[in-house]
């Protein structure tokens, strides 16, 4: 079984990952940086869901806002940025679409506007600051979050759509819809959705992460979203998931998230991406959601998730170069990404085969 695509070997695969929340990506290091130039918050101990160790959606989500205690200024929005680019490139991701929710705090004096610049810096000054090594495309999907207002959305959308024509459609290229699934009704946040794309702005969108949402999610649905986060639930329900299976709607999934916050069995071939990649060859997008507070990586949710479906090393490349069909950037942002793993295969795989 030594064709069998094992951690080591996901670790060196390059990889793409599009469904990063930002904040959630914070790495230890990261963290106790910040904490120690700051008065010691003994909250943070718990940011961090450890091996074996699951969590309430509710518990995960105070996480966050001992998270958004931390990072509260736009200098420090500008170093953890980096920060997780770096980690992300570090483990041979190639391809990153980060998402993050942009907040007003009123000690800093930092605005929603302040915070998308914040974000837009750090991915310019990473790539100066890095041009030959650890090549790395990155993207800014700015988040809608359904716990805020409606009128706070539209805010948002309003930026994105500024930011995206003032980077010439290459930095801010879709906006995602997540937050508390508990909160609110996700319909409510359709007309910002739909402003969105209008502007040409690409959607991600959480829906049925949790179970009982049926008629939001058909709602939701209703938009055609360009990639579906999580949905869960939605191959149990019939009406709901022959649409996204004829309009062929990839699915983004994070197995570690769904297991840690109890959504899903702890099982990995039970999870729900082995049926719509195994019966419906749907497409299916790994990713790691929150790599910090799950304490996992792309590589390690790429062994997960290869391991669950006994794919080979041969396999999981393909995997890993079908994501690049799904990224928000333009074709020539695609072309390259497919020499890089062309070339890949060349030099590392083709002699296994
Ligand atoms: C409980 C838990 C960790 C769940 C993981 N599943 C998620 N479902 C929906 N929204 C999410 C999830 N993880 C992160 N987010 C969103 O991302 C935010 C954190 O990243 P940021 O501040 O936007 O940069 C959270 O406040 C939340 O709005
Ligand atoms: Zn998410």
């Amino acid at each position: 079984m030594a064709d069998l695509a094992d951690l080591k070997f996901c670790q060196e695969l390059p990889k793409i990952e599009l469904h990063a929340h930002l904040n959630g990506s914070l790495s230890d290091e990261t963290l106790n940086k910040l904490l120690r130039r700051g008065p010691t918050n003994n909250s943070y101990a718990s940011t961090i869901i450890g091996k074996g160790e699951r969590r309430t959606m509710q518990e995960g989500f105070e996480m966050f806002r001992i998270l958004h205690e931390i990072v509260v200024s736009p200098e420090i929005v500008v170093e953890v940025t980096k920060d997780v680019i770096t980690d992300f490139a570090l483990d041979q991701v190639k391809y990153l679409e980060l998402r993050s929710t942009p907040r007003n705090v009123l000690s800093s004096g930092m605005t929603k506007r302040s915070y998308m610049e914040a974000v837009l810096t750090a991915i310019q000054r990473y790539r100066e600051e890095n041009e030959d090594r650890c090549r790395i495309d990155v993207r800014y999907l700015p988040s809608i979050d359904r716990s805020k207002s409606v009128e706070e959305a539209h805010e948002t959308v309003k930026l994105a759509e500024e930011f995206s024509l003032s980077t010439n459609g290459n930095l801010v290229v879709g906006v995602d819809f997540s937050g508390n699934p508990h909160a609110n009704d996700g319909a409510d946040y359709i007309p910002p959705m739909m402003q969105a794309r209008r502007a040409n702005l690409h959607l991600a969108v959480h829906m049925a992460e949790v179970e009982g949402k049926k008629e939001e999610t058909k709602k939701l649905l209703e938009l055609l979203p360009d990639r579906i986060g999580h949905g869960t639930f939605i191959s149990n329900e019939p009406g709901v998931r022959d649409v996204v299976l004829k309009k062929r709607i990839p699915l983004e999934v994070c197995v570690t998230s769904n297991i840690k916050t109890c959504t899903v069995p702890e099982d990995h071939t039970k999870h729900h991406f082995t049926w719509w990649r195994q019966e419906h060859q749907h497409p299916c997008i790994v990713g790691t959601d929150d790599k910090g507070i799950f304490a996992t990586s792309l590589s390690n949710e790429y062994s997960i998730a290869a391991g669950a479906l006994g794919l080979s090393r041969r396999e999981t490349f393909n995997w890993s170069k079908e994501a690049i069909d799904h990224v928000f950037a333009d074709i020539d942002t695609k072309s390259r990404l497919r020499q890089t793993w062309d070339d890949y295969w060349k030099s590392n795989l083709e002699v296994d085969t």
